[in-house]
């Protein structure tokens, strides 16, 4: 089975094949073909058809790839001190992302490039298979612009956060300005989305609006990071821009809640048309850092809200890529059955990145679930459920990946 000069993979005796495709279909004693970067067939083990190359999966489970659909892996240094200082005790500020700022700005090209190569390596050795990153740790036209080119050639998908904290020094207004003008024009031929930290301590809700404004206007997608340290307008702003994303939601109004889920009220989640919404992404390894509350994802899941797990990796708030860890939280302790944590890991993530099945745009790069045409992929677990995930907390469970069709695990 090859076409042209691409290579096939039958990925055989699969003991449970948690597509996360419209259908949410959950698959037992299935095979799966992959074809140069697809996914060519999907079915029970005995009907496979054969291919170049065979792989016996002896029972295990496979899933798609991780979707992380929000981290800042473009920083240099640790705040290591200022961990062990919440641990004592200190809450947590945005103040520190000047910290990493300082250490970013303080490395060469090629070293900056390291670092997030090593953190996406990192990443895919636990399953992640398309990643997005914010700028953020820049803060000036120069080091906003670098970070946005470093990541572009590193990761799937980058977003802008000039306006992720006012510099020491500067005006908030003026930084405001800068936000909006020479430094988005700096990083637009690198990044697809643009995000504000609507929060007190960084952008005020006035502000905030100005961002968006502009970064619509550029023609970029938007995503807020909202109501992560308190009630706040962020959700608001976000539904009010009809944002991709609004992410963090840990402290959330009745009326937060219904705003979001009225953003959903035309999609139909069984074929994925009609109009997309503003995904809620819950943050929760990011939550426990920081020792907030964990965010509501079973009430948002219950009111209609499409929500996404990822990890936030940053050297703040959750140092971390592992989404095993957050899907194995978000059972235990956010009340979200199994499929549900990987759903929102996958194809949650996907939705948040507006590269879901489904989607019309841009249906042929779909990611974050598994279906033929889509991207392959593919997390093989070294267990024989998905459910090993949360029955076994903190083991590392993953025994192969394939990203986009080649074996990166
Ligand atoms: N909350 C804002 N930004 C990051 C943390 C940044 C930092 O503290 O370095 C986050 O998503 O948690
Ligand atoms: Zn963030």
């Amino acid at each position: 089975m090859t076409s042209g000069n691409k290579s096939s993979t039958v990925i055989t005796n699969i003991g449970e094949l948690m597509t996360q495709d419209l259908e949410r279909r959950v698959l037992k004693d299935a095979a799966i073909v992959i074809e140069g970067e697809r996914i060519s067939w999907i079915g029970t083990a005995k009907d496979a058809p054969s291919a170049d190359e065979r792989i016996d999966a002896e029972g295990r489970a496979v899933l798609p790839g991780w979707v992380d659909s929000h981290s800042h892996l473009v920083f240099a240094g640790d705040r290591t001190a200022e961990f062990e200082a919440r641990m004592a005790g200190e809450s947590y500020s945005a103040g520190g992302i000047a910290v990493t700022t300082g250490a970013t700005r303080s490395v060469s090209d090629d070293e900056l490039t390291r670092l997030v190569r090593d953190r996406v390596a990192e990443a895919v050795s636990q399953g992640t298979t398309y990643l997005e990153s914010k700028t953020g740790y820049g803060l000036d036209v120069e080091n906003e612009a670098r970070s946005a080119r470093i990541a572009a050639a590193e990761v799937d998908e980058v977003t802008y956060l000039g306006a992720h904290l006012v510099p020491n020094g500067s005006d908030p207004e003026e930084y405001t300005d800068l936000v909006c003008g020479p430094m988005l024009e700096a990083v637009l031929p690198h990044v697809r989305w643009a995000d504000v930290f609507c929060e007190r301590g960084a952008f005020t809700k006035d502000q905030s609006r100005r961002v968006l404004t502009a970064a619509r206007n550029a023609g970029l997608g938007l995503r807020v990071h909202g109501n992560q340290l308190g009630e706040g307008p962020g959700v608001a702003l976000a539904v009010e821009f009809a944002a991709a994303s609004v992410d963090h939601v840990n402290y959330l109004s009745e009326k937060d809640i219904a705003a979001l889920a009225e953003t959903w009220e035309s999609w139909d989640p069984a074929s994925g048309t009609g109009n997309r919404g503003t995904v809620a992404t819950c943050l929760p390894a990011c939550d426990l850092s920081t020792r907030q509350p964990l965010a509501p994802g079973r009430e948002l899941i219950d009111a209609g809200v499409q929500i996404a797990l990822a990890a936030n990796c940053n050297p703040g708030t959750s140092y971390t890529s592992s989404m095993a860890f957050c899907v194995t939280t978000a059972v235990l302790q956010m009340h979200l059955s199994v499929h549900e944590a990987v759903r929102a890991a996958t194809y949650g993530g996907a939705l948040a990145l507006g590269r879901e099945a489904g989607n019309d745009v841009d249906g042929e790069r779909a990611v974050g679930s598994l279906a033929v045409g889509h991207r392959a992929d593919l997390h093989m677990l070294k267990a024989p459920s998905a459910t090993h995930l949360a029955y076994r907390p903190g083991i590392p469970l993953t025994h192969s990946v394939w990203r986009a069709g080649v074996r990166a695990v």
